[in-house]
């Protein structure tokens, strides 16, 4: 589904991608982990087109992505909930969700969308400053939705959550996977990671280092966790 293939870049001075080649299929969760700092934001930020003078290629379906706007990338159907959340503190989830949606979503009806997350019915009136860092992040998941992406990109969604929430949103990810979305996720949370991914990518030094089965990555987990994410 979205295909990563040699994106270097950076800011300026700082060459940041090295390289990055990934694939995140339809139907599975990828996850991304790596030490602070190897480009894991980055990477993100490149497929959204927010990373000016990439080089490599992004392609969605074999759609050629490279070069366009976000808000070109955000309609060929990549939804992206970017790390901190972003949600506009004064405006209410009803409004949050109406910002950026051109037209009423075909996959995620109300019903459809409340059902996969139902706190946030019951919050419409509220104000995004009002609600939990859990709420606000299913809020962010639920904003990305409502513009029918095939492809979801997660940076560190469980930051800040308590335990019970992490597992929630799991099962929000899993679900999500289980809809045929493509899930990208960016962590730092193992236990998020190796609950919810299909296949576990390492990033080290703006390079994909590392590929494993969820399963496979427990089997190694020490060794792997030695060498690449131990600071
Ligand atoms: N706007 C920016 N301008 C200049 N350098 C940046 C900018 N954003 C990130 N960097 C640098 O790029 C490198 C990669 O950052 P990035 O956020 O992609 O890493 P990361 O793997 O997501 O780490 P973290 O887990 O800390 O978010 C870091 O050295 C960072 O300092």
């Amino acid at each position: 589904m979205l295909a990563l293939r040699g994106l270097a870049g950076g800011y300026r001075g700082a060459r940041v991608l090295q390289g990055v080649t990934l694939d995140a299929p339809a139907g599975q969760v990828t996850a991304v982990i790596g030490r602070n700092g190897v480009g894991k934001t980055t990477t993100l930020r490149a497929v959204m087109g927010l990373l000016p003078g990439v080089e490599g290629e992004v392609t969605l379906a074999g759609e050629r992505l490279t070069g366009r706007p976000p808000h070109l990338v955000a309609r060929a159907g990549i939804g992206y909930v970017p790390e901190g959340r972003q949600v506009f503190p004064d405006l209410t989830v009803e409004e949050n969700l109406r910002v950026g949606q051109r037209r009423p979503s075909r996959q995620w009806p109300p019903e459809r969308l409340f059902a996969l997350l139902p706190n946030l019915r019951e919050r419409l009136r509220n104000l995004g400053r009002a609600l939990s860092g859990g709420e606000q992040q299913m809020l962010a998941i639920a904003r990305a939705l409502v513009t029918d992406p095939r492809v979801l990109l997660l940076d560190e969604p469980s930051q800040g959550l308590a335990p019970m929430v992490v597992r929630e949103l799991a099962a929000v990810l899993r679900r999500l996977a289980g809809e045929g979305v493509a899930v990208l996720l960016v962590e730092q949370n193992l236990r998020l990671t190796e609950a919810v991914a299909d296949r576990i990518l390492i990033m080290a030094k703006g390079q994909v280092v590392h590929e494993a089965s969820a399963a496979a990555f427990a089997a190694e987990e020490e060794a792997v966790r030695h060498r690449w994410l131990t600071m």
